[in-house]
């Protein structure tokens, strides 16, 4: 198995399968990828991409342990080993329906589901740093697929004395720079996050950070007043009317006092808070003013993101379910010029579970790169099939 992990090393081309499954807890998105090289000389082609479900029962079963700080241990033991076999489930039909046989393929790369995102400045207790937790046991994937699989990318950077999180910025900084274009790549999921890179494309002014909620709080209050999974396009939130006070209330969390760059997730951005204001004031609010505002919530933090980058003529580049917000990107293209990631031919839904591919794809060449103040280090475990 070794002796086959430095032949991938050394060859020209790798087929990696990204696999992403975010903080919206919508479903398993898995894109095949071709690389040839690695660094600052990778090149990528998307071969296929896809994006499983998540059914309302694997969803439930998440939502138990989900950015919880009292949850059953064994619901997590259980859903471990469960969601695991299920990624291995789902990439075996995906080849089988893009006709690529197992063989065909070099690696997995698998990011997990993220369960608890506790960085310092959310935890505040001194005896301990930086911490996340991703769950999907890579030992099933790898041992059900029969392909080498790397998993468990947010570790080391933790261990190298970063947050564990935005990750975007590797692939984002390889991918998409582009000397004299003072770049953004937004990337809007359950979380909003993006990476700033420079005209210069000097490795050391690139940085990313989280930016607040992105579409979890939406998604929620699309559920809870109107069942729809989410505000397709924004049409519910544009028909109401921003509540400026909430508003207000909503960006007094803590969250946007701490200085760039920085990661959240929603276990400070969440449907219990939002509720603790509309109690704690008395809020009446009608449920499509309470989307619109939210909507508002969305662009401000990103907006302020943007802020702190201190450049003029950004050119901003957007990804993730968010992207196709109409009304979110409305927001922000009062103030920027705002393009579907697309434009640079990468698919906005598949971007990133193809930067998790890339990471691999950087692990298992044993490439490190430096840029800003992230660590240099290459990420992931390998879990070998048998
Ligand atoms: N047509 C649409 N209109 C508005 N919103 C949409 C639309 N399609 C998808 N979305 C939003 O995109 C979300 C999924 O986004 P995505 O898959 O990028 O998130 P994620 O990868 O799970 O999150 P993260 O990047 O934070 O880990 C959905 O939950 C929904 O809110
Ligand atoms: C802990 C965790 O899963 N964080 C996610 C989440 O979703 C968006 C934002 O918060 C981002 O920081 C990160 O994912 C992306 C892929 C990243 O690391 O770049």
């Amino acid at each position: 198995m070794l002796e086959k992990l430095c032949k991938i090393a050394e060859k020209k081309e790798r087929k990696i399968i990204g696999l992403m499954s975010g903080t919206s807890l919508d479903g398993l998105d898995i894109a095949l990828c071709k690389f040839r090289g690695s660094g600052l000389q990778t090149q990528v082609d998307l071969l296929a991409f896809g994006t499983i479900p998540y059914s309302k029962q694997i969803r439930s079963e998440i939502e138990k342990v989900f950015a919880k700080k009292n949850i059953d241990l064994e619901q997590v033991t259980l859903l471990h080993n469960y969601l695991g076999r299920f990624y291995a489930k789902c990439i075996k039909e995906f080849l089988q329906k893009e006709h690529y046989s197992v063989a065909e393929i070099d690696l997995i790369a698998s990011h997990g589901q993220t369960i608890f995102h506790a960085p310092k400045h959310f935890h505040k207790n001194p005896m301990f740093g930086n911490a996340t937790l991703q769950i999907a046991d890579a030992d099933q994937i790898a041992y059900h697929t029969g392909i080498i699989t790397i998993s468990d990318f947010r570790q080391k950077h933790i261990a190298a004395g970063g947050e564990g999180a935005p990750l975007a910025i590797y692939g984002d900084f390889l991918l998409f720079k582009k000397e004299g274009e003072n770049r953004i790549l937004l990337n809007i999921g359950g979380i909003a996050n993006f990476t700033f890179i420079p005209a210069s494309c000097n490795p050391q002014a690139v940085w990313a950070s989280d930016t607040g909620t992105g579409n979890t709080l939406l998604d929620f209050f699309a559920q809870k007043f109107f069942q729809k999974p989410y505000d397709e396009n924004g049409e519910i939130a544009q028909s109401g009317t921003c509540n400026d006070f909430l508003l207000q209330k909503l960006s007094e969390n803590p969250f946007f006092q701490l200085s760039f760059p920085k990661s959240t997730g929603q276990e400070t951005f969440n449907f219990a808070w939002v509720e603790s204001i509309l109690q704690d004031y008395h809020l009446q609010i009608s449920p499509q003013d309470l989307l619109c505002t939210l909507t508002h919530f969305t662009a401000k933090g990103i907006l302020k993101g943007l802020q702190a980058v201190g450049e003029k003529n950004l050119k901003i580049y957007v990804s993730g379910g968010g992207a196709k917000n109409q009304f979110l990107i409305k927001l922000l293209q009062e103030h920027h010029q705002v393009q579907n990631l697309e434009v640079l031919g990468i698919s906005a839904d598949a971007k990133e579970a193809v930067l998790f591919a890339l990471l691999a794809n950087e692990t298992i060449t044993g490439s490190k790169i430096a840029i800003g103040s992230n660590p240099c280090v290459c990420m992931g475990k390998i879990s070998l099939p048998c």
